[in-house]
């Protein structure tokens, strides 16, 4: 068997412009069978377009693209195409049909298939059972729109397996999955690959997940493929961060920003207290609180925070504010900033321009319902701290990457005099880089005195940059709380019940 007859794909000379903006400037890439393959590259270096077109979402305006089968024969493009599966950043379902329904939906592919709801769910749990056998028993017959986000990342990537793809594209899988869901998808995909062949191609912006789980890796810059398949072993972190063209911005973030207000008389009257039952706490001006643990305890309490609580499990108190933030506005009038972490229904506003997106919590804060003159000098500021390189402040959201439409949610609140702000996965889709950035703004943030209440499935960031970590357990239930002195990642792992 030659060497390119081992592979599952292989991709030369790949072009593709919009208009006049060239987006792929030559770009290879190939994938062996049963391979774990990393994607890198930095926020709009061109991997969702590759992947676009490898699986003919998007046309090319150059380069070869082959398929090959388990002898090593050359196959169709189509043939090649039915046999790749994509799960990508924002998820693909349907939220109207069941878990079944939406994991059956690639075998109907063909006009002449019966749907048959028996065989349907069968197929659907065996795949859903790959994943998460509890999830798989409870969870067939429930409509996707009921799911939480990591629920349906679940069900799309047993819809991938399912659909009896031999090469499987995850762009970010683990964004929304608990560090104990992730383990699980990685056991899941290493038992895949060393058993059936399946050969996977994982896209992250997480580097110790990437080393977890890849053989080997491609990394592609603006536009150019910098290190064609080369193994992970062979690379540091480093290293792989400069050829990514980011090397400058890899250091810590200054905790030492943090400004002492405990000292600061005027600090009693700007603390915020948050409460529930038999349990209390109060964060100083200044403070970052990382929230972890999986969704339902997080979700529960930014929910109170940002005035969207339909239960009444929490108290937020302030001096000067109502006992209760009654809805997402009169929150943030008061002076609460969010960033949500369903970036694609609650985040971007799709059919707006860019600049409306930045500046749409300035109007609101501010109560200015139409654009001031000042508005697009403001936005362009705002979008050159997050280095986001948009051609016009004009154009829609959609002819940016997803890492960067991440960033456009971050400067609606950047600089603005909130008192708090919730940060829900902030850093999700953002490239190595552009993180150690994000983590010096939100220590920049602190320092002026706002309240930081930051989500994030990654424990490793919230340890890095946080001062206390407030951590849930699986039940949703408080488990405990860190400060920065018993910070572990064990400790971590523990109170939220993802020990492996
Ligand atoms: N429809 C479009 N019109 C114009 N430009 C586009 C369009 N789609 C993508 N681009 C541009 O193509 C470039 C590559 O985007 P792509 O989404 O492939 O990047 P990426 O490497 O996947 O980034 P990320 O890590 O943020 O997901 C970006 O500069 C983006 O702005």
């Amino acid at each position: 068997m030659s060497e390119t007859s081992k592979n599952v794909i292989t991709v030369r000379g790949l072009t593709k412009s919009y208009g006049a903006t060239s987006v792929l400037k030559g770009v290879d890439f190939s994938v062996a069978r049963g391979e774990v393959h990393a994607l890198l590259g930095g926020n709009g270096a061109g991997k969702s377009t590759m992947i676009k077109i490898i699986t003919g979402a998007a046309w090319r305006n150059a380069g070869d693209i082959r398929f090959f089968d388990s002898e090593g024969s050359e196959r169709s493009e189509a043939d090649g195409r039915a046999k790749v599966a994509v799960v990508h950043q924002e998820l693909a379902l349907l939220p109207h049909l069941t878990v079944a329904e939406n994991i059956a939906l690639p075998h109907h592919r063909s006009g002449a298939a019966l749907f048959r709801r028996a065989a349907a769910a069968g197929q659907a749990y065996d795949a859903l059972r790959m994943i998460d056998q509890d999830f798989a028993a409870k969870s067939l017959y429930r409509l996707v729109g009921s799911l939480s986000l990591h629920e349906g990342q679940m069900v799309e990537i047993a819809r991938a397996l399912s659909s009896g793809a031999e090469l499987i594209l995850l762009d970010e899988p683990t964004a929304n999955l608990t560090t104990l869901e992730t383990e699980r998808l990685f056991a899941v995909l290493r038992r895949l690959t060393r058993d059936t062949g399946l050969s996977v191609v994982f896209v992250s912006h997480r580097m110790k997940e990437i080393r977890q789980i890849a053989n080997v890796c491609t990394i592609i810059r603006d536009g150019r493929t910098v290190v064609d398949r080369q193994p992970m072993e062979e690379l540091t972190d480093a290293g792989i961060i400069e050829k990514m063209g980011q090397v400058a911005a890899s250091h810590a973030p200054e905790r030492a920003l943090r400004p002492d207000y405990r000292s600061d008389a005027s600090a009693a009257a700007d603390t915020i207290a948050i409460e529930e039952a038999g349990f209390r706490l109060e964060l100083s001006p200044g403070t970052v609180l990382g929230v972890a643990g999986a969704p339902a305890g997080p979700a529960a309490l930014i929910e109170a925070l940002t005035g969207a609580a339909r239960k009444k499990r929490w108290t937020v108190a302030r001096a000067g504010w109502p006992d209760q933030l009654r809805s997402p506005r009169k929150a943030a009038r008061m002076g609460a900033g969010y960033v949500t972490g369903d970036r694609a229904n609650k985040g971007v506003l799709h059919s707006l321009p860019i600049i409306d997106n930045v500046m749409a919590s300035r109007r609101v804060t501010r109560g200015a319902l139409l654009a001031g003159g000042s508005e697009g000098g403001e936005c362009l500021d705002l979008l050159k701290a997050l280095k986001v390189k948009a051609a016009s402040v004009w154009d829609l959201p959609s002819t940016l990457s997803g890492g960067t439409q991440q960033k456009l949610l971050l400067a609606r609140w950047l600089g603005l005099p909130s008192r708090l702000l919730v940060l829900e996965e902030p850093t999700r889709g953002v490239d190595i880089g552009t993180k150690r950035e994000i983590y010096q703004l939100i220590r920049q943030m602190a320092t002026s005195g706002t309240v930081i209440v930051w989500w994030s499935t990654e424990n490793v960031e919230l340890l890095e940059v946080c001062d206390r970590v407030i951590a849930f357990d699986t039940e949703g239930r408080c488990a405990g709380v860190m400060d920065r002195d018993d910070f572990s990642e064990e400790k971590l792992a523990t109170l939220t019940g993802m020990a492996a």
